[in-house]
């Protein structure tokens, strides 16, 4: 019989991982796949785009029983876009900066431990979502995270570090905008809609958000006084962000956003210029494996 194989796609941009690491986890990979009588293929992303159309030219190749991708949400959003609603499930090797949905769902981080549940995890089927007809499988949104996110996407470093850097430079500046979400127009800080429960690095902001349950959680972030920042960000982070004057919360299949000129959003932490002023965002229940 042949041996279940593993096609793994690698995002060499993402997290902060050096040459020589990423030589040493192509060795621990073959490894590993030994170990646990298994095929694995190792391929490179050249660019931002490219992990769909590997996983387009692979997928007819062999039956293959994953299709990982290495990186963080971003490469997760590509590799999955291109499964999603398909019969073969996607594998995460977390190693990006967040690696949000890897930790929603509990995946280990440290590659060995990693590599051990792919090569014997079992497809798990989870929500995934629209915003325009663009998947996301974590978060989305409008507002502070995607300003923020599309400021991290011009740094050179990666890394929680440059993150935060970014996080607390882009605090003292940003203006809340003037959206209507669902018909009801108000100023927001951020709107973010939660297919999973956090943005990745354990910020947690919809703790309550589930990825089997059809359902999208959004979460509004009111205008807010400055100081009241330090409390959000500590209620993230433990994982106990609760209703307030300033935050609601409402769990949706469907969901419109309008705003008074094309925003910038973010999916999966990917900034995002849009051309429209119309958001329009769907649940896709059950639409995509994920080995676990
Ligand atoms: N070979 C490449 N060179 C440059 N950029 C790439 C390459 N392959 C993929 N990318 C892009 O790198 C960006 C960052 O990837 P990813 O989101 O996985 O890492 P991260 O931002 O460090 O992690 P996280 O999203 O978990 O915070 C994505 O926009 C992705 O499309």
């Amino acid at each position: 019989m042949d041996k279940p194989s593993f096609l793994f796609i690698l995002n060499p941009n993402s997290g902060t991982s050096t040459g020589d690491q990423l030589q040493d986890l192509q060795k621990a990979i073959q490894k590993s796949a030994l170990h646990h009588q298994s095929h694995a293929e190792v391929v490179f992303t050249e660019s931002h785009g490219h992990a769909p159309v590997l996983v387009k030219e692979h997928l007819a190749q062999r039956p293959w029983k994953g299709i990982v991708a290495i990186g963080g949400d971003g490469t997760v959003n590509e590799v999955g876009s291109a499964l999603v609603t398909g019969p073969v499930p996607l594998g995460i090797l977390p190693m990006g900066s967040g690696n949000g949905l890897a930790r929603h769902l509990g995946l280990p981080l440290k590659p060995q431990n990693a590599l051990n549940r792919l090569f014997t995890g079992k497809p798990k089927l989870v929500d995934s979502a629209l915003l325009n007809d663009i998947p996301f499988f974590c978060t989305a949104g409008i507002g502070f995270d995607a300003y923020v996110g599309n400021l991290f996407s011009q740094e050179k470093r990666r890394g929680l570090l440059s993150y935060m850097k970014v996080s607390f430079q882009s605090y003292w500046d940003y203006e809340p905008q003037r959206i209507t979400l669902n018909g009801v127009a108000q100023d927001a800080f951020s709107i973010t809609i939660a297919n999973a429960g956090q943005y990745g690095n354990n910020a947690w902001i919809a703790p309550q958000a589930s990825l089997q349950d059809g359902m999208l959680d959004i979460c509004t972030i009111r205008p807010f006084p400055k100081w009241y920042g330090l409390k959000l960000v500590q209620q993230m982070f433990s994982k106990s962000l609760v209703p307030s004057r300033f935050i609601g919360y409402n769990k949706v299949l469907t969901s419109l956003i309008e705003t008074k000129a094309p925003a910038m959003i973010h999916y999966d932490g990917e900034p995002l210029q849009l051309d429209t002023t119309r958001i329009e965002i769907k649940i896709r229940p059950s639409s995509l494996n994920i080995i676990c």
